[in-house]
């Protein structure tokens, strides 16, 4: 995926490959419930992931791509949008859409973006998940610089981060470095 002449195709099967075994690192944590069965040899109190309990919030647009492959694993989940771009010059998010599932304070939230550069735009999300009533927060990224990690550690310290990676630093455009560029452009092809 950090590849630069890494195709369109080639990057969102690998963003799904890579989100799927980022939802299992996430999961772990469920709630999980019993439920009594039936094997073909006898009854058994089997476990049950609480996928009704669970809300993904993608941060648009980039999010969608690793909630598309958290969604194969847990399609019962509750999903809501928080639409954010990052101004190029202020480094600052701009909100432009909000919709998220009710009833937040009852529900463990994953939020998935697959950036954590500045943290400016994963700390705005939460900031407006938690005006929602979200306690039982995750923030789930592919890559991950320190910087963004202590911004987050500062700005909300009781949201535990899950990451594939922790690169380097940011460059002096925000961007993570040795990163692998624009996730939004890169997964839709915008560039
Ligand atoms: O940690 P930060 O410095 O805030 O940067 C990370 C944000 O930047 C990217 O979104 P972008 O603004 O490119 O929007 P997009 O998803 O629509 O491409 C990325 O998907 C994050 O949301
Ligand atoms: O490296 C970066 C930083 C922010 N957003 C991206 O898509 N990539
Ligand atoms: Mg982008």
């Amino acid at each position: 995926m950090r590849q630069k002449d890494t195709s369109t195709a080639s990057f969102r099967r690998l963003l799904r490959e890579i989100s799927l075994l980022l939802a299992y690192e996430v999961t772990r944590e469920l709630d999980i419930g019993m439920q009594r069965i039936e094997t073909p040899l006898c009854e058994m109190d089997a476990p049950l992931l609480e996928g009704k309990k669970l809300a993904l919030i993608s941060i648009l647009r980039a999010g969608n791509g690793l909630l598309d492959g958290i969604l194969e694993l847990i399609p019962a989940a509750r999903v809501g949008f928080i639409g954010l771009y990052r101004d190029p010059e202020t480094l600052q998010p701009v909100q432009y859409y909000s919709k998220v599932p009710r009833a937040l304070d009852a529900r463990m939230t994953i939020v998935v973006d697959p950036m954590l550069a500045t943290g400016n735009s994963s700390a705005a999300a939460i900031d407006v998940l938690k005006q929602e009533g979200a306690r039982n927060i995750r923030f789930l990224c592919l890559l991950a610089a320190p910087e963004g990690v202590a911004r987050m550690r500062e700005a909300h310290p009781d949201v535990p981060i899950v990451t594939a990676a922790l690169d380097e630093r940011l460059d002096d455009h925000g961007y993570i470095v040795p990163g692998l560029g624009d996730a939004g452009d890169r997964m839709f092809g915008t560039k």
